[in-house]
């Protein structure tokens, strides 16, 4: 007996679960484009996943794949210990090497759907001087609802980014977190909305960096940050579409 047990095979799961996973890849393929598009990454340095309604999986880029080469179809799909399974894409295409990083996030924050991971200029610059970015302006309070926090420096290829990316944010209403001397991390309900937190991360670094080359810039009161937060996380916007009028 050696304990393992046989890889779970896509095409062997229920309809519904393979059509979630068919969802997912859709979408996990089409935003790496918003990583381009909003200038985030370099090379293949970067990657976004997101977790599969209603099974134990998650979707996400395959490793050291060009941008332009991605497509549903090879995004890998891994269990949520971070072991890509049957998922019908060739046996030597390997997963993000952040993988395990993203597995542990899905494991131990449940209501994130989705993890994004740059090495966006900005953000990655105040990473390298394990320095949070300050929260100084009204568009940081509204998506972060305070500072952008600093983790620990973390090798790659085990637990321990993962370790400290759920660590620092269980304690910060940011949905970013700068791993020091490596670059930010972001959560969110899908990976969309993780993808919009690294877009508004990279933003806010960059701004307020200039601003620091003005002067000092003026902090915002405690209580205005919570307003503008709450404002924000549950006014903004349109809302949910209204129920139709059956008549
Ligand atoms: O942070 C790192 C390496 O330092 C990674 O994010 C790579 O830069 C991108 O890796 P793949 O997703 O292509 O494996």
């Amino acid at each position: 007996m050696t304990g393992s047990t046989a890889p779970i095979v896509l095409a062997d799961l229920p309809a519904q679960v393979r059509t979630a996973v068919g969802q997912a890849r859709e979408r996990v393929a089409a935003l790496h484009g918003e990583l381009t598009r909003y200038g985030l990454v370099v090379w293949t340095a970067g990657n976004v996943s997101e977790r599969v309604a209603g099974a134990d999986l998650f979707v996400i880029k395959p490793s050291g794949v060009s941008y332009d080469d991605l497509t549903p179809e090879s995004m890998v799909v891994c269990t949520l210990d971070g072991t890509k399974i049957d998922d019908g894409t060739p046996a030597h295409l390997k997963p993000s090497s952040d993988t395990a990083a993203h597995a542990y996030v899905y494991r131990h924050l449940p209501d994130v759907g989705g993890v994004v991971h740059t090495h966006s200029t900005y953000a990655t610059a105040w990473a390298a001087r394990a320095e949070p970015v300050p929260c100084v302006l009204t568009m940081m309070a509204d998506e972060f609802g305070g500072e952008i926090p600093i983790g620990p420096f973390a090798l790659i290829g085990d637990d321990s980014i993962g370790r400290g990316i759920v660590e620092t944010l269980r304690e910060s209403r940011s949905p970013a977190v700068l791993m020091r001397n490596h670059g930010p991390f972001t959560v969110g309900t899908d990976a969309r909305t993780a993808v919009k937190a690294a877009v508004m991360c990279e933003e806010v670094a960059r701004t307020v960096h200039i601003s620091r080359q003005l002067g000092d810039p003026l902090p915002i009161a405690q209580t205005d940050i919570d307003s503008l937060y709450d404002r924000y996380q549950n006014v903004y916007g349109q809302g949910p579409a209204p129920e139709e009028d059956p008549a």
